[in-house]
């Protein structure tokens, strides 16, 4: 997921199974190396994508009544099908023995997460961190919009790991400017560190669309108090 979870998971894991950091994180180191991780990746990545496109594909679909229903009974048999063998809970974040990270369950980024954007993160050398994202038909508010909340989404996952860079940190306080309505399609979005007092990192940020930016966004991040101890 970022460094810094991974810099907190290597100092309080124990040799395995799944602990609960300061009663909130599910943290899991799981006994799978990197290659079975890309395995998985291959083969839930795609089921995702289809999700996906089966909720874009309801949300605008015009056909007959009689095939509405027909397709209602096969996406239920699927998630009767999935339901057979479950997880005990959400997924949480976890490791594989080498220390990499996946949060396929996170509403960000999440790799089995069909509600997820996806959002990708990419920084540079000056410390400028950015996201590329279409949002579509699923994240639509206003009329034409990207809900207020979904940028509220991509904005505080954006900070966030901007702010988590070195440190693992939490959204303490987001504040939002939203300067005009944000159109459903292609998005950028970037961040920067602009003050670290302690435990506590300030990130500013943008969306922008291909006119300039519809929101602007400062986040407080804090440091769990047992990540710096
Ligand atoms: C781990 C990897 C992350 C990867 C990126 C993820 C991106 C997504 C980020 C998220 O969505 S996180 C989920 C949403 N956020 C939360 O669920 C956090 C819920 N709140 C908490 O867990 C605690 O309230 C929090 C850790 C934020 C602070 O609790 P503490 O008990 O550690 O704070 P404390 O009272 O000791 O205060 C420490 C400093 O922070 C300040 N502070 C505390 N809460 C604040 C707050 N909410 N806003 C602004 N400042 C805050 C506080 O004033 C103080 O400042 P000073 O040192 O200057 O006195």
């Amino acid at each position: 997921m970022c460094r810094g979870a991974q810099h907190v998971v290597n100092r309080i894991l124990p040799a395995a199974d799944t602990i609960l950091h300061d009663h909130r994180v599910k943290f899991t180191r799981e006994d799978i190396d990197s290659s079975e991780l890309d395995r998985r990746r291959a083969l839930y990545g795609p089921l995702t994508e289809a999700v996906r496109e089966l909720v874009d594909a309801t949300i605008r679909t015009e056909v007959d009544e009689s095939v509405i229903r027909e397709v209602h009974a096969e996406v239920a048999a699927a998630a009767a099908k999935l339901r057979a063998k479950q997880l005990d809970g959400a997924f949480g974040l976890r490791f594989t023995t080498g220390g990499e990270s996946f949060a396929w369950g996170n509403a960000g980024i999440g790799l089995r997460n069909a509600l997820a954007p996806p959002l990708s993160v990419e920084s540079d050398a000056s410390g400028l961190h950015w996201t590329e994202v279409t949002l579509g038909a699923p994240y639509e508010g206003p009329p034409g919009l990207v809900h207020g909340g979904i940028c509220a989404l991509v904005l505080d996952h954006l900070l966030g790991t901007t702010a988590s860079s070195i440190e693992p940190r939490f959204t303490g306080t987001l504040t939002l400017r939203y300067r005009r309505g944000t159109p459903l399609g292609r998005l950028r979005a970037e961040a920067r560190i602009t003050r670290n007092e302690g435990r506590k990192t300030v990130v500013n940020g943008t969306l922008s669309d291909a006119g300039g930016v519809t929101v602007e966004a400062e986040g407080i991040f804090i440091g769990p108090a047992t990540a710096t101890a």
